[in-house]
C-alpha cells in the first residue's frame, strides 16, 4: 500500500524551478533515504510533499484536509528550536495532539504512546527534564521521540540524526528500521552516506532538480553515481556485517 505518491510533481520558487519531473511512491515496510548535495532540494521535497509549500503536480499527503494528514504522516523539520520550556514528557506528549479531540485529556493510550517513544529514544531518564536546557543532541532526540508519539503509518524527518553521537545515530536509524519493519514507513534526509547505506533499504538521489538515482543502496550508490552527484571517490563493499560506505576523496 502506497503511503506517499508523488507524480508529476515539482516547486517552483522566484521563477526558478527548484523541483521538476518528480514520480515516486513510498510503500509500508520501507525506509527511505533522501541524499543529495547541500542545495539539491530534499528539504524543499520533503516539505512540499507535505503540503507545508506551494508546489506542482499531485502530492496524495498534501491532497489530505489537514487533520486527517496529522495522522497519516508525522513530520520533523530540520529546525530544532524548542519554543516552551516544557518537560521531556510533555513535549512528546504534543505529537499525540492529532489524535485528541477538542479539549480531550490524554488517554491511556496516548501515555502509552508517549511512553513507547520516550523508551525508543532512550529517553527514561529524561521525562522529567525541561526540554530547553537539554543538550543540542538529547534535543533532537526529544523531537524524534514527539514525533514517533504520533505513531502514523508515516514518519518524515528531515536530517534527524545530525547532531547526535555515533551510538544514538545509530540506534535511530534502528528504530527507524523497526519501525518498517514493523509495516510502517520512514522518509529521512540525511547526508551520512555510510549510515543511509547501512540501514536504509531504500535511497533516493536529488540532485540538480530531479531524481538522479532511486533503489536499494548497492545499486545506488554505484563509483559513477557518487562521482557524479557528490564529487568524490568512496569505498563500498558489502560485508558479513552489512554495507560499508565511506567517501574517500575529493575528485577535481
Ligand atoms: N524560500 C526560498 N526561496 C527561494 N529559494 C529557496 C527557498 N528555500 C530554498 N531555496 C533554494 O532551493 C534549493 C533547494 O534548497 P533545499 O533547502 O531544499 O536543499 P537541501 O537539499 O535540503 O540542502 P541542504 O543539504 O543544504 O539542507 C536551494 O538552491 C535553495 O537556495
Amino acid at each position: 500500500m502506497s503511503l506517499l505518491t508523488l507524480q508529476n510533481f515539482g516547486v517552483t520558487r522566484r521563477r526558478r524551478d527548484i523541483l521538476r519531473g518528480i514520480n515516486f511512491s513510498v510503500g509500508a515496510g520501507e525506509l527511505v533515504g533522501i541524499i543529495g548535495p547541500n542545495g539539491a532540494g530534499k528539504t524543499t521535497l520533503m516539505r512540499a510533499a507535505l503540503g507545508l509549500i506551494a508546489a506542482v503536480g499531485q502530492s496524495s499527503l498534501a491532497a489530505l484536509p489537514p487533520r486527517l494528514r496529522g495522522r497519516a504522516v508525522a513530520w520533523m523539520p530540520q529546525s530544532r528550536e524548542i519554543a516552551w520550556p516544557v518537560d521531556v514528557q510533555r513535549l512528546v506528549m504534543l505529537g499525540r495532539t492529532p489524535h485528541l479531540g477538542a479539549g480531550q485529556r490524554p488517554t491511556e493510550a496516548d501515555h502509552a504512546a508517549v511512553e513507547r517513544a520516550l523508551q525508543r529514544m532512550d529517553l527514561g531518564d529524561f521525562r522529567n527534564r525541561t526540554a530547553t536546557r537539554l543538550s543540542g543532541g538529547e534535543q533532537a532526540r526529544a523531537l524524534i521521540a514527539r514525533a514517533l508519539a504520533q505513531e502514523t503509518p508515516l514518519l518524515m524527518a528531515d536530517e534527524p540524526i545530525a547532531g547526535l553521537d555515533p551510538a544514538h545515530q545509530i540506534a535511530t536509524m534502528r528504530s527507524f528500521a523497526d519501525l518498517a519493519a514493523e509495516g510502517r514507513a520512514v522518509i529521512v534526509s540525511l547526508h551520512d552516506l555510510g549510515l543511509a547505506a547501512r540501514h536504509c533499504t531504500r535511497l533516493i538521489v536529488v540532485d540538480k532538480g530531479g531524481i538522479a538515482a532511486d533503489g536499494p543502496p548497492q545499486a545506488v550508490l554505484t563509483p559513477a553515481l557518487v562521482r557524479d552527484t557528490f564529487g568524490v571517490s568512496a569505498f563500498l563493499e558489502e560485508t558479513a556485517s552489512g554495507l560499508v560506505f565511506q567517501p574517500l576523496d575529493i575528485l577535481e
